[in-house]
């Protein structure tokens, strides 16, 4: 019997190309003038020194962290210091109205019931939970935030390690069993079998072939 539902985003409630072409593309423009204006701050230092422990290299300056920044968006590195700086950054995007967090079409709409149904809802992304809230707070179908219980990013550890999805268990305070995470992504629902998780593969273009998770196309595919 499933009690909560665990969700991954890209690739999963939204598409892989509005974050690899808006969101990761928009930090890149913004974080050489993000970084010159905030440098002084402490919240920006503490996510410099972070990267500089991650990485062994000195930044000393914006522009030395910048180029390891547009590196690791290159690379799509979920590494916390970037994302949370990108979430940052994108905070005034979705302020400006240059863009909504784009949600397949059935997302909406299957949250809501499984809501509705008592389950409750969390988001578990590389993104920072401060960028999951902008992201379902500025959503194509407009503010979803009333619907999620909690956010887990890469503070509770990647998302291919079977120990976070312990502590996201322990976390939620449910038997692990009572929870089902869905995600696009092979790797990321092995780690969340071994850790107990009840698991779907979502395969949004039909065409990721073989898994040893159960496989939908759609939300609407899941009954619960
Ligand atoms: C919060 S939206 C941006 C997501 C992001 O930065 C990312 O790297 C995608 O990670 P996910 O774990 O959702 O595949
Ligand atoms: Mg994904």
């Amino acid at each position: 019997m499933i009690k909560a539902i665990v969700t991954d985003i890209e690739g999963t409630t939204s598409s892989i190309s509005f974050v690899k072409e808006v969101l990761f593309p928009y930090a890149a423009r913004q974080f050489p003038a993000f970084l010159e204006t905030h440098w002084d701050q402490p919240e920006i230092q503490s996510q410099v020194r972070a990267a500089e422990q991650e990485s062994g290299r000195s930044l000393e300056s914006p522009a030395s962290a910048n180029a390891l920044f547009q590196q690791w968006i290159r690379e799509d590195r979920k590494a916390t210091p970037l994302k949370s700086l990108q979430g940052m950054i994108w905070k005034a995007g979705y302020q400006n109205g240059d863009y909504t967090a784009h949600l397949y079409p059935d997302t909406a709409a299957a949250l809501q019931a499984w809501k509705e149904k008592g389950l409750d809802l969390y988001v578990y992304s590389s993104g920072s939970i401060a960028a999951q809230k902008l992201f379902f707070g500025y959503s194509d179908a407009g503010d979803l935030t009333g619907l999620l219980s909690g956010y887990f990013d890469t503070t509770s550890g990647h998302k291919q390690d079977a120990g976070s999805y312990r502590t996201i268990q322990q976390a939620i305070d449910l038997p692990a069993e009572q929870l089902l995470f869905l995600s696009d992504v092979e790797a990321e629902l092995d780690a969340a079998a071994d850790a107990g998780f009840q698991t779907i593969r979502l395969d949004r273009e039909g065409s990721q072939g073989e898994s040893r998770h159960r496989v939908v196309t759609s939300f609407d595919e899941i009954a619960l």
